[in-house]
């Protein structure tokens, strides 16, 4: 497959190029008037139309005219929740009526209400309703993801919603990757026995999950009225054990020292840091772990929008994802998440958009085959419709400007 006249080609990076921190992230390597070719799934080659010697006008069936259009890498969305049984409008009307997210779960509502409702969804029937959202985000752009458990809670629901994520991954071309949240809140039945839960999730899933290669990650809702840091430190130390590497929530409602500790065991990343600090940004500094921040979950339930500017002045990187889930963030449209990192985070458009595709595939150890153009890199990319710039595509954040999506060089 070839694409010709690209308007102009965003995104290329070397090979080799693993994450883009501080000044990094505001770079970006783009070529105007730019033609790129696929070849068994994979960028194999790109260029300036006006220095080539090829013959564009001998096009084929396979050849895409791009006239007026931007092509960038898909997004790589490394932080959701997109197995679950069913929306929670009903705990957003109650927010309009100004309940916070900690009175709503109080009342019945929040992860619970979801894992109640789990319970009682078939195997097929979550599968159902996920396969129709993973279609939409990639239809929105999303080229490669990261889906969690975290909404069984118990030891046949977590397993039920990993079965669902495997055929996710064996069904659709785009890398999935699936992430253990058993410690995502304790049931009714362990309130008062959080070590028991902890050795359910330790001694019985874990291993169930390790035996039948269900978890590439585990992850721990590490906040208060959930996961104390020990008991996030516990947790994380049971994943290594099985080589699950943690991505953790963190810093979402309060700052406790999480962010740090689970910089100290070796993170891949830290999601949310909507609550954070000098410290935390001095803790990040020097680390392998990638702060993930999830914008639309604080438009949505009226939080702080995460320090990115900090993060970066500071000459971190950070990562954009969308954390689409039924309670804080009912939407994975990435484009939303770029658009609202500009709007509300003061992110420039290039870093918006370095931190949704290279450095969220970093979050899911993706770098080397995602998140950039890069001759041997998967073709996942989303080419635009007509627009004027690179900037335009968060500063119309209305209008979906997705035109094609493609997933290893194939139109979705
Ligand atoms: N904060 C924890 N988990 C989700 C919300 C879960 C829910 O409310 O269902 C999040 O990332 O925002
Ligand atoms: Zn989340």
């Amino acid at each position: 497959m070839l694409f010709i006249n690209i308007k102009e080609l965003c995104g290329i990076l070397p090979a080799g190029k693993s994450r883009l921190q501080g000044a990094e992230m505001t770079e970006m390597q783009t070529i105007k008037n730019a033609w790129l070719k696929v070849q068994d799934g994979k960028i194999i080659d790109f260029g300036s139309m006006n220095s080539s010697t090829d013959d564009f006008h001998l096009t084929t069936k396979d050849t895409i005219d791009a006239s007026g259009k931007f092509m960038l890498p898909a997004w790589c969305d490394s932080h959701t929740h997109l197995v679950f049984a069913a929306p929670r409008e009903e705990e957003f009307v109650m927010k309009i009526q100004g309940k916070t997210y900690e009175e709503i779960a109080a009342a019945g509502g929040g992860i619970l209400n979801s894992a109640r409702k789990l319970a009682n969804t078939s195997e097929d029937a979550l599968y159902e309703s996920a396969a129709k959202r993973l279609e939409e985000v990639m239809s929105l752009g999303t080229g490669a993801i990261e889906i969690k458990s975290g909404y069984g809670l118990s030891y046949e629901a977590e397993l039920k919603m990993l079965r669902v994520i495997r055929r996710l991954k064996e069904n659709y071309p785009l890398p999935v990757k699936a992430t253990f949240l058993g410690a995502h809140a304790f049931p009714q039945e362990f309130k008062q026995n959080h070590g028991g839960y902890i050795d359910l999730l330790i001694n019985q899933l874990l291993p169930t999950i390790a035996d039948e290669g269900l978890a590439d990650y585990i992850d721990a809702f590490c906040e208060q009225g959930y996961f104390s840091i020990a008991e996030t430190e516990r947790i994380i130390d049971a994943g290594a054990k099985y080589g699950l590497k943690a991505k953790i929530h963190a810093n979402q409602f309060t700052s406790s020292g999480a962010t740090e500790a689970c910089i100290k065991k070796g993170a891949l990343s830290v999601d949310h840091l909507e609550v954070t600090d000098d410290a935390v940004i001095k803790s990040l500094k020097g680390s392998e772990t990638m702060p993930t921040l999830l914008p639309s979950c604080s438009l949505f339930i009226n939080i702080p929008f995460a320090d990115a500017r900090g993060m970066i002045n500071a000459g971190l990187g950070v990562a954009l994802a969308s954390d689409f889930n039924p309670g804080t963030t009912p939407t994975g449209n990435m484009n939303l998440a770029v658009a609202l990192a500009c709007i509300r985070m003061k992110m420039l458009p290039t870093e918006a958009i370095n931190a949704a595709t290279l450095n969220g595939a970093y979050a899911m150890d993706l770098a080397a085959t995602h998140g950039s153009i890069t001759v041997g890199k998967q073709a996942n990319l989303i080419l635009t419709k007509e627009i004027p710039s690179l900037a335009y595509l968060p500063y119309a954040f209305g209008s979906n400007l997705v035109e094609n999506v493609f997933i290893n060089g194939k139109k979705v």
